[in-house]
């Protein structure tokens, strides 16, 4: 590690004052509003020191834009975090990865896979996984608990749509063994990850502490969750490798890359391609569930916004069909398109983005920012600026858009920043490659459930979890069908599923006996 010199010798950017020796320690709970404060106080470029690192926390949109976009030469490493990247092994998976050459080819195969383009090719799948969705809360709502069962049914529709695309695998409807190992891992990488909360990515060194010494406990937890982030990496990639080995066809990320490698895949290849599978259902499940959550949230805060999404639906769609991603291309549903940008904005899922790791010494307005810094942009503070977005803890869509579709901005100039430009990150090399998959799942399985449902909750607060992914708490959620053309509409996705799993049925019997 660098030593930093003090803040007046370098020109470094204000901050907040340091302690001897610690330098700062990190807020340990949502530490957006601590950056909002120090933002308010320092300026929109904060610097501190906490113990061996530099950070840099952007608190504008310009300062982020300068920095991360225009200086992303320098700005798109990663930090190496002692334990969850190097004890446990998630260095290996993209967002955790430095920038090097594993990194630029794992980009490169899921920029071709699910660029703004090749994600077209998803959407029919992406219509499925929605009825699916709502499907599976028609079946459920009569549950003991019928709030788990929509917390429930949001992670099974993102998980196993992307263990589709990135191994053409189906899971099973319940108790699926896959999603449940990939669950897991996605449960322990939050833990893992978790700024401050593990003293060895503070302080490096306590890694040669013994795992008998007392203290030396992180030596287990780790040995036991490496266990579990390899099963999620190899376990669907062996399945894969298999199928292919038996002539079975079942189109996905990691199927179609090894076919095109073919015989001359290098061991160094096959790594890149087992890992980014495995970066597609590490970045994708847990933000979309993320999302799902806090939308469902709102719509049990916000009965008006609720209503006024159902009638814009229904004025269409007659209670006749179901959305599709045909309306949201010919942009015939402005009101839900405009939820969706307003629960990005609400609730950011990534409220701190991805951290980025400068590679040099730079240069930002009369500052140094010194290399290896770790750069935070503080998303959520971009996403509740009073002056973008009056009232921003209020839920409100019509603040995107025009008065000629009811909302509050006279012409499509005075509409607000796009939070799709703060929410997915940063930077050409980094900014999130699934954000246009994310959409129109988003889109897809939002205007699916508000066009067969009501929901209901108490109106409460309701807190939401730390750690790099937030996560609304336990909050009541009970969903109704609207209506008998509503019930009538979830029973034939009913029958359509049926017909489509004797389908392929058939054809995976087709395939085996042709063998
Ligand atoms: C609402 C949904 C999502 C949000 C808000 C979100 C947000 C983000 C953010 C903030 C980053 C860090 C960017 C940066 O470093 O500046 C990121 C990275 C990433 N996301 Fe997403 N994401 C979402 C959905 C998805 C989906 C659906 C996928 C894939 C199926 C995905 C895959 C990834 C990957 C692989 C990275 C690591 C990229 C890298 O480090 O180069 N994300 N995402």
């Amino acid at each position: 590690y660098r030593h930093v010199c003090p803040r007046k010798a370098r020109r470094l950017p204000p901050g907040p004052p340091l302690i001897p020796f610690i330098g700062r320690m990190m807020p340990k709970k949502q530490q957006w509003l601590t950056f909002t404060t120090w933002g308010k106080q320092f300026g929109d470029v904060v610097w501190l020191k906490l113990m061996p690192y530099s950070i840099i926390i952007l608190n504008s949109q310009k300062a982020a834009l300068d920095i991360l976009e225009k200086k992303s030469v320098n700005f798109s490493s990663r930090p190496y975090l002692q334990f969850s990247g190097g004890m446990i092994g998630w260095r290996n998976i993209l967002v955790l990865t430095p920038y090097n050459r594993r990194f630029r080819d794992a980009r490169k195969h899921l920029h071709q896979f699910m660029g703004a383009q090749s994600i077209k090719r998803f959407w029919p799948l992406q219509e499925q996984y929605a009825k699916a969705f709502i499907h599976r809360i028609f079946l459920h709502r009569l549950d003991s608990d019928a709030t788990a069962s929509v917390t429930d049914s949001i992670h099974w529709a993102t998980g196993s749509f992307i263990l589709q695309i990135a191994y053409g695998y189906k899971s099973a409807s319940t108790g699926d063994p896959l999603l449940e190992v990939v669950n897991e891992a996605m449960a322990q990488f939050s833990r893992a990850t978790e700024p401050g909360a593990w003293l060895v990515d503070l302080m490096p060194w306590l890694r040669h502490v013994p795992s008998w010494f007392p203290g030396g406990h992180f030596h287990h937890i780790a040995a036991k969750w490496r266990v579990t982030l390899n099963a999620m990496a190899n376990n669907p990639f062996e399945m894969v490798k298999k199928e292919i080995a038996n002539g079975i066809v079942r189109p996905s990320f990691t199927r179609d890359l090894l076919v095109e490698k073919g015989p001359n895949l290098s061991p160094e290849e096959e790594m890149t391609i087992k890992w980014a599978a495995a970066s597609l259902y590490s970045g994708g499940a847990d933000t979309v569930s993320s999302a799902l959550s806090s939308f469902f949230l709102a719509m049990t805060q916000n009965p008006r916004a609720l209503k006024r999404a159902q009638e814009e639906l229904d004025s269409v769609l007659l209670s006749d069909r179901l959305p599709n991603v045909e309306d949201k291309v010919q942009g015939r549903f402005p009101y839900i398109s405009a939820l969706v940008k307003e629960v990005l904005r609400w609730a950011p899922v990534a409220p701190t983005g991805g951290p980025h790791v400068s590679e040099k010494d730079d240069k930002y307005r009369d500052w140094v920012i010194p290399g290896g810094s770790v750069v935070f942009v503080n998303i959520w503070g971009l996403t509740h600026d009073e002056e973008v977005y009056p009232n921003p803890n209020e839920f409100r869509p019509e603040r995107f858009l025009t008065k000629a579709n009811g909302g509050d901005c006279e012409t499509e100039n005075d509409l607000p920043r796009d939070p799709e430009q703060m929410v997915f990150g940063y930077g050409r090399r980094r900014i999130c490659p699934g954000r246009h998959l994310a959409d129109s799942f988003l889109w897809l399985t939002i205007a699916m459930s508000l066009s067969t449902f009501d929901v209901f909750g108490r109106s409460q607060e309701v807190g939401y979890s730390g750690g790099t992914i937030i996560h609304p708490d336990a909050f009541e959620c009970v969903m109704t069908p609207r209506s008998e053309k509503a019930t009538l509409l979830l029973q034939s996705v009913g029958q359509q599923i049926e017909d489509d799993s004797v389908d392929e049925m058939a054809d995976r019997n087709r395939t085996s006996n042709s063998l």
